[in-house]
């Protein structure tokens, strides 16, 4: 059933947040992993959300915090086994995220062959800026975005460079469980990712589009 609060709040719906890893080339091979034949996709719990204002936490058992800037889409009518051509259109528009990440923690998950929850699920992990309406947006596949850590570049990269298109993440995603409106997929990461320390400030943006800032600030075990 729709809600009655506007899809330009989203990040308040409490829907699904669909992660999609390994979807640009020179990011998996920066962390050493191998293209993907399929997409990898994972979730956060929506209560990862957070806006500009707040800050991001580094979790008590995290030594290394990563940055990831991704394209958020947001899912405007529900999509269960679509097709690619069909796809687009149960898009309401797109969102800069930033895919938070615990990457210590997220090794040793990998090494013991863990899911990731722990490093990628944590409380604030889903930085997301304004919501932008697709009408705004001609081509999603033709956007630049960037991330700065106190003031230095520290990722630019093209959506054209995307291994899976929009509409093919969309179509694969519904396949296996039904998209809903107020849903957001974030769709990779760019290379460049790196590390921040307590105190340090974010600045993401989509060029010609928009941008955010983000503090970041130490959690204590407790709070
Ligand atoms: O391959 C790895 O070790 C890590 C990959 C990620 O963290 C995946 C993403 O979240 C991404 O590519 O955006
Ligand atoms: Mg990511």
């Amino acid at each position: 059933m729709a809600s009655s609060r506007p899809l330009s709040r989203f990040w308040e719906w409490g829907r699904n947040i669909v992660c999609v890893g390994r979807n640009y080339a020179e990011h998996a091979k920066e962390m050493g992993s191998a293209l993907p034949t399929e997409p990898l996709f994972f979730l956060k719990p929506s209560s990862a959300y957070v806006r500009e204002g707040s800050p991001i936490f580094r979790p008590y058992y995290c030594r290394n915090l990563h940055h990831e800037v991704e394209l958020g889409v947001v899912i405007g009518k529900r999509a269960q086994a679509v097709s690619q051509e069909a796809a687009m259109e149960h898009v309401a528009g797109y969102a800069l995220c930033l895919d938070m990440t615990a990457r210590d923690t997220q090794e040793e998950c990998k090494k013991k062959g863990l899911p990731w929850t722990l490093a990628k699920g944590f409380g604030s992990s889903c930085p997301v800026s304004d919501f932008v309406p697709k009408e705004k947006i001609p081509d999603p596949h033709k956007l630049q975005i960037w991330l700065k850590v106190n003031g230095k570049l520290r990722q630019e990269g093209d959506t054209s460079s995307m291994i899976f298109s929009i509409p093919y993440l969309i179509s694969y995603i519904s396949q296996v469980f039904p998209l809903e409106e107020g849903d957001l997929i974030l769709t990779g990461s760019p290379k460049g990712v790196g590390s921040v320390e307590a105190n340090d400030e974010i600045e993401a943006g989509i060029k010609d589009v928009l941008s955010m800032r983000f503090k970041v600030a130490q959690q204590t075990r407790g709070s």
